[in-house]
């Protein structure tokens, strides 16, 4: 299973950031960094639409390959914003996604929405890392994580100011995380990770099963305006996107053709 090489892969990345990480150091620099901005709360009570979006900044991926050939990632992220996205998703893996730290760091530094670390966590420090490079948030995917460790992550995240987004695809793990009790965010990914496939039934299945006062969440797979009112109809509070803006000629105008759509752009129920 491809989660499994990008794990891999990810441990050697983890023991290089090891050899330089000093948590002392880190906690000192986050105490003096301004507060993160509200990504679950950007996409829930704040809002003004009855769909949060989350916009994700995603250049290629081991599915497709390259994405988008022409990417400029602050670029992409200004157009995200001026066209009303609730949220931005930064792919900053390198390997398998062509993502980048640097990149976040100069979309943190461009725009004054909520900013998604979007990489696989599977050690401590790479949440402080997230904090450092300009992170507001997390994610955790239950599939290459222990009940134990998506606990204690959830609770080094907040420590630190950080949301989590934790994401699950299946009903087993979505069992595992319910029973922490202490994630309130939770995305369903569509996308089988042994066939690449994408199926919006996913979040049909698992959104059923979530309780009131999760803000749910689905991602992958989602490409227009019948989607997301599918979404919509079956409860999901936000949605994920990636390829289906990145293939776009402009990200700027998709959005406001899904937002602006009938029944989607008005004030939340
Ligand atoms: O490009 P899409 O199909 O709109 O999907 C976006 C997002 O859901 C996807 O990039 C994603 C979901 N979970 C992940 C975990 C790691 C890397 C990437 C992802």
């Amino acid at each position: 299973m491809f989660l499994d090489r990008i794990v891999a892969t990810k441990k050697i990345e983890v023991e290089q950031l090891a050899s330089t990480f000093h948590l002392s150091e880190a906690e000192r620099i986050i105490a003096n960094m301004p507060a993160c901005l509200g990504f679950e709360r950007a996409l829930s009570t704040s809002r003004q639409r009855d769909m949060g979006l989350i916009a994700e900044v995603k250049k290629a991926s081991p599915s497709k390959g390259l994405i988008r050939p022409d990417f400029h990632p602050v670029d992409l992220a200004k157009g995200y914003v001026a066209a009303g996205t609730d949220c931005i998703s930064v792919l900053t893996d390198q390997n398998y996604f062509q993502g980048n730290n640097a990149y976040l760091t100069a979309i943190r530094e461009a725009v004054n929405v909520p900013l998604l670390r979007k990489d696989f966590t599977i050690d401590e420090r790479q949440i402080y890392e997230a904090r450092l490079i300009g992170a507001d948030a997390i994610l955790l995917i239950a599939a290459i994580l222990t009940k134990n460790q998506l606990g204690s992550y959830l609770e080094i995240a907040k420590s630190i100011g950080l949301d989590v987004l934790v994401e699950v695809h299946d009903r087993q793990e979505l069992e595992t995380v319910l029973e922490l009790g202490t994630a309130t965010l939770i995305g369903v990914n569509n996308r089988n990770l042994h066939t690449f496939e994408t199926n919006l039934k996913t979040s049909e299945e698992l959104i059923e099963l979530m309780p009131a006062g999760v803000t749910k969440v689905s991602e992958s797979g989602i490409a227009g305006v019948e989607d997301m009112t599918y979404l919509k109809s079956i409860g999901a509070d936000a949605m994920l996107i990636g390829e289906y803006f990145m293939r776009q000629a402009s990200v700027e105008q998709a959005i406001e053709d899904l937002l602006g759509s009938v029944g989607i752009g008005g004030p939340r129920l």
